[in-house]
């Protein structure tokens, strides 16, 4: 009877301590003096992410309430007080012009026991800028124009993939565009030659498949709270079987040695490698860390460049009128110049860059930026002060709805693109690939993959709606990038 009295007292302390801890993390803005939106016990304003709804419709839902009240409002993330930038003057300070205070993203990452986290979006401080000045020269547009052959090679393999298909059958979208950008990156990123639009099931695409995981509360919790301990705890981003996969598979191919037999600016997996041989230490890039910049490609790129692919053809299947001026201008610009997808070529394919910006700001895949601050900092024309390791969230998807920059956001219509209009907006309101010196390096290859891409199909085949394509769309609550709920199918038919 004793012991049960004792373990009642001790349990009723423990959840008394507990629920004061939560409701004193809880009250960090109100303690403060800055707007908030109250939170909810445990999840802060998080409720239901992951399950009922998506994080984007929650950021979306927050912006709506408060944008010009203040440039920023705090927030919780769990139990983790956020400050949900605003304002857009704000946004471009913290991301360009103040950006030395804003530098770290403070994404988890533990590269001597995980070391495909040695990649660029999850390091931060000296880390960062030493991979930064190595890696990005890696992507100046010369660099891509030399790979646009390659590009080109893989999308006619998508293309040919295609006659297999019977005529006016459907086709799930998303699985076509993820075999095409798999073999974009096994061949750019990693050197191999792709055959996952032969093979669907190749044990690359597993491996880089088995990344993907499940939006899951603990598993966040831990990470936010607990670094030091997850580190101390050798806790891993990615399965043990991806990271020997991928490991092994560059070690192979630098022992191999075939880059240095070949023109260094065929593919990024060779200009890699070329560091590995770099004279200057600070500059040498090890077998980890050439294995973790393929990586990044998996990591940032897939997702991504399948989310904007899938949704732009199927915004596309449903304005027919759309899709056949679209595709009026790829043939005319491959007829006056036979180059096929060189960077003159995409560059005149106005309408369809247009298409594939419309898509990025309605179907934005990554809703939010992240940003730490490193000092304190003083908010402009504002009597608010951000303190050092604050949490920043930028709300690009709430952004790119925002019905006073976007009227009538749900409507696709690429005419927002054009030149004149783009001119007229806040430079800030379209960010689909953040900004500022932790912007996307990758956006000048990623456009060029995606227009390759959808060039190619869409010169040959026309897109339609079919009985199983869902109207309207239904996102997958528990993707961070955002992804349809189930296969995306569509008629293709041969024009
Ligand atoms: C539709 C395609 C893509 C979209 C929408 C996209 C979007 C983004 C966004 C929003 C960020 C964060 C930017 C910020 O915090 O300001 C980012 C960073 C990054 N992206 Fe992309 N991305 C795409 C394709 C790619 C590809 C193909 C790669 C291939 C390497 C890539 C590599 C990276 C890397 C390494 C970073 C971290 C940069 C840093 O912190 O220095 N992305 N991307």
């Amino acid at each position: 009877m004793e012991l049960l009295q004792r373990l009642l007292y001790t349990a009723l302390s423990a959840a008394s301590i507990i629920y004061f801890i939560v409701k004193a993390s809880l009250s960090h803005w109100k303690r403060r003096g800055i707007l908030h939106e109250k939170p909810r016990f445990l999840v802060g304003n998080l409720g239901g992410v992951g399950g009922k709804r998506h994080i984007s419709a929650v950021l979306e839902q927050l912006y709506e309430k408060y944008k010009g009240q203040a440039p920023f409002i705090g927030c919780y993330a769990y139990l983790k007080p956020m400050v949900l930038v605003l304002d857009l003057d704000l946004v471009r300070n913290v991301l360009i012009t103040h950006s030395e205070h804003f530098k770290e993203r403070g994404v988890f990452g533990n590269a001597p026991h995980d070391p495909l986290s040695a990649n660029l979006l999850q390091q931060d401080g000296a880390d960062w800028q030493r991979l930064n000045t190595v890696v990005c020269p890696a992507f100046a547009q010369d660099n891509i124009s030399q790979m646009l052959p390659t590009l080109e090679k893989v999308a006619s393999t998508m293309h040919r993939s295609l006659r297999q298909v019977s005529e006016d059958a459907a086709v799930s979208v998303n699985n076509l565009v993820d075999c095409y950008n798999i073999d974009v990156i096994s061949t750019l990123a990693f050197g191999i030659s792709g055959e996952t639009l032969l093979n669907s099931d190749t044990e690359f695409r597993r491996m880089a498949r088995s990344y993907l995981k499940d939006f899951n509360m603990f598993r966040l919790y831990f990470l936010m709270y607990f670094p030091n301990v997850a580190r101390l705890l050798r806790y891993k981003n990615y399965e043990q079987a991806a990271t020997d996969y991928f490991l092994k598979l560059v070690r192979q191919k630098l022992f191999e040695q075939e880059w240095s037999r070949l023109d260094k600016r065929n593919s990024f997996f060779h200009m890699f490698a070329e560091l590995k041989r770099d004279r200057d230490p600070k500059r040498r890039l090890s077998d980890e860390e050439i294995a973790a910049q393929a990586f990044s490609f998996i990591l940032m790129g897939l997702e991504t460049c399948n989310s904007a692919m899938t949704f732009c053809l199927y915004e596309l299947a449903l304005q027919p009128d759309l899709q056949r001026r679209v595709q009026e201008e790829i043939c005319n610009v491959l007829k006056r110049n036979e180059n096929g997808m060189d960077s003159k070529n995409l560059n005149d394919m106005n309408l369809l860059r247009q298409c594939l910006n419309e898509t990025l700001r309605k179907h934005t895949p990554y809703s939010f930026l992240l940003r730490n601050t490193n000092e304190d900092y003083e908010v402009p024309n504002s009597i608010f002060m951000l303190r050092p390791d604050n949490h920043l969230v930028i709300p690009i998807a709430a952004i790119h709805h925002d019905p006073v920059l976007y009227p009538e956001p749900n409507k696709f219509d690429p005419e927002r693109f054009s030149k004149e209009n783009s001119k007229r907006r806040h430079p800030m309101a379209f960010l689909p690939y953040g900004a500022g010196p932790r912007y996307c390096l990758a956006q000048k290859f990623a456009e060029n993959q995606m227009l390759v891409g959808l060039g190619t199909l869409l010169r040959d085949y026309s897109f339609s709606p079919c009985r199983e394509t869902p109207i309207p769309l239904v996102y997958d609550n528990k993707r961070l990038v955002l992804t349809p709920k189930d296969k995306l199918k569509l008629n293709v038919q041969r024009r």
